[in-house]
């Protein structure tokens, strides 16, 4: 009954099915009969409404009852809820992989169905088709392979992906998410078993952002892998060679990106889980040419600012102390240096003091400790942020990441080392000794066992007064006499399908740093004053597709401001610049997706 009743609400809750950034009213679908039922785009299984089994030739290839959405959808949940009281107490990895499976057998076969329950039930099941669970997907990934998905484009395949990208179905494609596999979340070299990451992504593009699933596109760029267990396993599925490097991969990232313009000139790409210096690389080569972004620097930057700033208001701060906030970074990959390099863009612009003078409250860490101008073969993305052992406190270059916690007392400790366990027990009581009243802890490295602590250790040691946020999702601690450790999830999902949703409505060539900070700012202030005084940083995964909204109105509003919305669909330019505040939000809403089954309309 509850099932039925919480599917009637999820119906009120949504907004109209008219997505311009899909389709709206009847779908023309140009097949008929066992080619419609085998197609997840349109199949409805025992949905399909008689009049439609004889419009579409399906009479007599299906049970004869009809069988109604929402009783499909109950029958769904039904079977899930009872794989999750058969494999109670069976360990984490293989019940997840149990659940992953469920659900990608409904994705392969009936993707409103799936996109219906995944939006509804979105706290459940982002554990599965996202982190950490996606991260397990991967490594298995040859062995659990089924069906393909998406587009896989190999070093082998070079010259021909101009006329490749026309063997994908659909016309049109809004949204790309493109991965070379080279670093998997924490879990490293993947190879072409990373394509479980941009379709985890774009079901969160999805659920979250409303896009219309006919219209995204996960992409795989196959270019080798340098994982020696892969490259020996007979079951792996990419090409058996070593990464390309230097020229010959940019040609391979260059002709993709020429294809996919040539073919879709509006669509965006959105880069993910590259290692750091392609990462940096196809960024700088690509972000004034193709309307694109990296999700690992960019996003994650939006979403570790828009914490750093709570975290100043959750310890009672104006928001103009966020300049004298000491902070920790232990990771200095594309995620750790892109977090610095929008929190310094921050302070500059809070300060109005030059960003090359305002990096003196930072303090970054490596693998081989602390980061400081005396650094042999220091990386050029990371020199900025290098110290000058004049205003390092007495610290050395390679100063370990307990000597560093001791010494500034920061008032955060942010990891983004793709290293489980390195904020430890001494690391962690350490933090008790911060200067701020609500030091804040934020372990952002994915997938769960890669967090450099967990929650229930970062209360347990850091003291009940912290702030916490880990990338993957952790349960709230208790912390006994009735009181609660908050545990916020910092993760990028809470900005990249609101930084693509924008980009597409505002119809802007370029996404620009504009764009990402008003995105940034937006979740930020999403949060009221007494959510965060409870150490309550980010909103509930239970609101995402709210806040994408307000996030994707932000980057149209910014874009618009920058002068480079050219309009999306009917929508002008023009109309976008004389949009008020509130309709940029509605306009928003009005274009997401939502899964219901529509009229099927044959044309030959
Ligand atoms: N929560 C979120 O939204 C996001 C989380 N991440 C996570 O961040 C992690 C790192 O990602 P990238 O920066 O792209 O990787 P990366 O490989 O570019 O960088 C990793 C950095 O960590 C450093 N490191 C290794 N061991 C360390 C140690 N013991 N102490 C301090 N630093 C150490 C390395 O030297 C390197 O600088 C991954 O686990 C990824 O899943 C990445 C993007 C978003
Ligand atoms: C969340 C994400 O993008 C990562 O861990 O790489
Ligand atoms: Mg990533």
């Amino acid at each position: 009954m509850w099932k039925l009743a919480r599917f009637a609400a999820s119906n009120l809750r949504r907004s109209r099915r008219l997505f311009s950034v899909g389709v709206s009213g009847p779908c023309i679908v140009h097949k008929r009969g066992a080619d419609i039922l085998h197609d997840p785009w349109f199949n409805k299984d025992t949905g399909f409404p008689l009049s439609e089994r004889d419009r579409l030739g399906l009479r007599g290839l299906l049970p004869p009852r009809v069988i109604s959405f929402e009783q499909q959808y109950a029958r769904f949940m039904e079977s899930y809820r009872s794989l999750e009281r058969n494999t109670k107490g069976q360990p984490d990895g293989i019940v997840s992989l149990a659940k992953w499976r469920m659900l990608n057998r409904l994705h392969d076969r009936n993707e409103t169905l799936y996109y219906r329950v995944l939006i509804d039930n979105i706290k459940d099941f982002a554990p599965i088709i996202y982190t950490p669970t996606v991260g397990l997907v991967c490594q298995n990934y040859s062995g659990l392979f089924r069906r393909p998905r998406g587009m896989y484009f190999s070093a082998k395949d070079k010259g021909e992906m101009m006329s490749m990208i026309y063997n994908w179905p659909a016309q049109q494609v809004d949204m790309i998410v493109l991965t070379d596999g080279s670093r998997i979340l924490g879990l490293g070299d993947l190879g072409v078993q990373g394509i479980g990451i941009p379709i985890g992504k774009l079901d969160m593009y999805v659920a979250a952002a409303g896009f219309n699933p006919q219209r995204v596109l996960p992409v795989m760029l196959d270019v080798g892998t340098n994982n020696q267990k892969l490259l020996e396993d007979r079951l792996y599925l990419g090409i058996r060679q070593p990464r390309l490097e230097g020229e010959e991969y940019l040609s391979i990232v260059d002709e993709f990106m020429e294809a996919v313009f040539t073919r879709w000139p509006k669509t965006i790409v959105q880069f993910e889980d590259f290692q750091m210096k392609w990462a940096f690389e196809t960024l700088e080569r690509y972000r004034t040419k193709f309307c694109m972004f990296n999700d690992d620097i960019q996003g994650t930057a939006g979403v570790a600012l828009a914490g750093l700033l709570g975290t100043v208001r959750a310890q009672g701060r104006p928001l103009s102390d966020f300049v004298k906030q000491k902070i920790v970074v232990a990771g200095a990959g594309s995620a750790g240096l892109g977090v610095l390099k929008m929190a310094a863009q921050a302070v500059s612009r809070m300060s109005g003091s030059n960003e090359t003078t305002v990096k003196n409250q930072f303090f970054l860490l490596d693998k081989d400790g602390l980061i400081t101008k005396e650094r042999k073969n220091l990386d050029p993305a990371a020199a900025p942020f290098a110290k000058d052992l004049a205003d390092a406190e007495g610290l050395k270059e390679g100063s370990s990441l307990i000597e560093v916690v001791k010494k500034v007392k920061p008032d955060v400790l942010l990891g983004l080392s793709g290293v489980g366990g390195v904020f430890n027990e001494e690391v962690l009581k350490a933090m008790r000794e911060s200067s701020s009243s609500k030091p804040a802890i934020f372990a952002m490295s994915n997938p769960t066992k890669n967090a450099e602590c967990t929650a229930a250790d970062a209360f347990k040691y850091g003291g009940e007064n912290i702030v916490f946020a880990s990338g993957s999702p952790f349960e709230n601690v208790d912390l006994g006499n009735g009181k609660v450790g908050y545990v916020n999830q910092a993760n990028n999902m809470y900005l990249f399908p609101g930084i693509g949703l924008g980009a597409v409505l505002s119809g802007a060539r370029f996404i620009t740093d504009g764009m990402l900070q008003a995105a940034a700012e937006r979740l930020a202030s999403y949060m009221t004053d007494e959510e965060i005084e409870n150490g309550i940083l980010f909103p509930s995964i239970n609101s995402i597709r709210d806040i994408t909204a307000e996030v994707g109105a932000a980057v149209v509003r910014a874009a618009v401001a920058e002068g480079l919305a050219e309009g999306h669909g009917d929508v002008g330019p023009k109309d976008l610049k004389n949009m008020p505040k509130e309709e940029t939000v509605a306009y928003v809403k009005r274009n997401m997706w939502f899964p219901e089954y529509s009229p099927l309309v044959h044309e030959k």
